[in-house]
């Protein structure tokens, strides 16, 4: 099958309220750059696409593995960076990569990506006390752990200084051969550098 990530009909809603409905997705190996207004649904999609909110309706396949029935076959092969990275505030980076190498029995973080977004004087800090580049830079570092073949970002460029949001885009540019991205972002021109292939959420489904 070539389409990694796959929705079908998804509907997802907060308290009854339905944010969006008949949403369906197939995205195979490279770079999608969801976009869309404030507020249309975007980081709500990448929750239900990652498993973190239950959607009300609809299918998710990754990688062929149904979301709901097969949850552990199927986030095996996904890493999600949410716009808001909620870890432990105990947590150090150094755990976080060891959690994720250990949950997804893969090597941890190769040293060319700590050295890459200049990680390496951080490792050992409580996520609490980092910036919040530097939080995002962890949380993205320990997505491309075990390679995953689905990869949903939101916003990860927010808040990054010139040099690593370049080390960003080269790492992206580099997956996308292998994986099937999905990026969320306001940001046009980081989509536009990258080649990205435009999802508008407005046009996914009903409102
Ligand atoms: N936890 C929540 N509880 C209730 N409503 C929520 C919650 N999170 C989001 N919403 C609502 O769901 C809708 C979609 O929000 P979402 O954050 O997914 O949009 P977005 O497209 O990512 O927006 P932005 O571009 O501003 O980040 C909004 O109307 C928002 O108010």
């Amino acid at each position: 099958m070539s389409d990694r990530l796959i929705c079908t009909d998804l509907e997802m809603a907060y308290k009854g309220r339905a944010v969006f409905s008949s949403v369906s997705l197939a995205l195979s190996v490279g770079l999608h750059g969801l976009r869309g207004s404030n507020g249309t649904g975007k980081s709500t999609l990448l929750r239900g696409l990652s498993g973190v909110a239950k959607p009300q309706k609809g299918r998710v396949l990754i990688a062929g593995h149904d979301l709901a029935r097969q949850p552990v076959a199927a986030k095996s092969c996904l890493a999600y960076v949410p716009d808001e990275g909620a870890l432990y505030p105990f947590m150090t980076g150094r755990d976080l990569f060891a959690l994720c190498a250990w949950a997804r029995k893969a090597e941890s973080v190769s040293p060319g990506l700590i050295e890459g977004f200049g990680l390496r004087p951080h490792l050992d800090k409580r996520y609490d006390a980092l910036s919040l580049g530097t939080r995002r830079k962890m949380l993205i570092a320990s997505a491309f752990i075990g390679r995953p073949q689905v990869l949903l970002m939101d916003e990860p460029g927010n808040g990054l200084d010139a040099d690593s949001r370049q080390f960003l885009m080269a790492l992206l540019s580099d997956a996308a051969r292998s994986a099937c991205i999905l990026v969320s972002t306001h940001d046009g021109v980081f989509l536009e550098a990258l080649g990205a292939r435009i999802i508008r959420m407005e046009t996914l489904g009903k409102e």
